[in-house]
């Protein structure tokens, strides 16, 4: 595609390229039907291959090898014209009054497909000897033209290898930016997962519970929140170990992963024990339903440690409500968060709902 964009400008200069070197020289008048036929199948082609560019997108989903393949063979068409031009050029005597700006042609155009084409070089070093290899043969071949033959003989070389050091370095950038693409998707990736649990963590929830706000306001529909705190945690650490602890939470974030369907919820670790979950338009009867689920996955699959099966249980304060202009965000959490508490007091592995809390 890069290739395609690189040569948009060539296929404007291309298809108005040879009236601009035959009109000042009145080539157009001394040699109508020369004129007429390189200006005109130099125009058929941009045309074709603006043609070609409207519909890359198409082409390209449709076959990539096909819309290759025919980006190759219309820019090899563009060059075969101007090629049997310059060698024209180079043979026949009615060319001689354009002669000398057909050469400064050969130069510009023979550069600026070598940056065009830089992405393919080997499109590229085609395309260049394609222009100029006949030009040159017919140069050496006729005396009188041998001056011209040498310059473009050093010209051509000089530009082949200037164009394959560019290339080469277009490449290594190229890589270069795919990794740094990579590293930048990697390190997006670890700035929102917990290191411990591997779930999202507190930064990523806070970003994804703002816009779950903004969209529920704007949309008026309800958004649910679940706050989870695994009881007697602290007890639980001191009697089998911080490690055993850390697993314990690894162990209850897959299982309340697991409770969670919908690729629009959002479960993340809140902080030590606690864990979160967000559930877009989902009313306070249906994010009971959720908190139970995740209650009961949580007290019928105890935790394994070793050879040791460790019953867990946890608390869970459910709210939800209708974003409006009388309401923030926090207060969401806040009413979450009471809920919890209640079902603490109330004796824990407990889910109560801000609507009965
Ligand atoms: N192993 C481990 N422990 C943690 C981590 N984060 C927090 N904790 C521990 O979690 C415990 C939380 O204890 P408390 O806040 O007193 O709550 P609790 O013991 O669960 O009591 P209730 O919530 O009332 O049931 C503390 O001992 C913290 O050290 C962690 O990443 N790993």
């Amino acid at each position: 595609m890069d290739l395609l964009r690189r040569s948009m400008t060539g296929i404007f200069v291309y298809a108005v390229l040879l009236p601009a070197v035959f009109w000042p020289f009145d080539f157009h008048l001394t040699e109508p039907e020369l004129s007429r036929t390189f200006a005109l199948s130099m125009f058929g082609i941009s045309i074709i291959r603006l043609v070609h560019w409207f519909f890359t997108d198409r082409l390209y989903r449709y076959s990539p090898a096909l819309w290759r393949n025919c980006f190759t063979i219309f820019s090899l068409g563009h060059a075969s014209v101007l090629s049997l031009f310059f060698a024209m050029a180079m043979f026949d005597e009615r060319f001689e009054p354009i002669l000398h700006i057909t050469m400064l042609a050969i130069g510009g155009i023979a550069s600026s497909a070598i940056v065009a084409l830089m992405p393919r070089i080997s499109l590229a070093l085609c395309n260049l000897i394609i222009l100029l290899v006949p030009s040159i043969a017919a140069g050496f071949y006729l005396e009188n033209k041998m001056p011209y033959a040498i310059m473009l003989l050093v010209y051509v070389s000089f530009i082949g290898l200037m164009g394959f050091r560019a290339s080469k370095e277009y490449q290594r950038s190229f890589e270069i930016e795919t990794q740094l693409d990579k590293q930048k998707k990697v390190l997006e990736q670890l700035n929102k997962i917990d290191a411990l649990t591997g779930i999202n963590n507190r930064g990523y929830f806070n970003i994804e519970f703002e816009n779950q706000w903004q969209l529920a306001s704007r949309n008026e529909y309800p958004l649910a929140l679940l706050l989870i705190d695994i009881d007697h945690f602290k007890r639980f650490n001191d009697d089998h170990g911080h490690l055993c602890g850390d697993a314990c939470l690894v162990h209850v974030a897959s299982l309340i992963s697991q409770q969670i369907n919908r690729k629009t919820d959002v479960v993340a670790r809140f902080g030590g024990e606690e864990f979160v979950v967000l559930l877009p338009s989902c009313n306070i009867r249906e994010a009971e339903k959720v908190a139970e689920k995740i209650r009961s996955a949580i007290e019928a699959n105890p935790c394994m440690y070793g050879e040791e099966k460790l019953s867990v249980t946890a608390s869970l304060g459910v709210a939800s409500l209708v974003p409006n202009a009388d309401t923030e965000s926090h207060m969401l959490i806040e009413t979450a968060d009471k809920a919890m508490y209640s079902a603490k007091s109330a004796g824990r592995n407990l889910v109560v709902s801000a609507a009965s809390a």
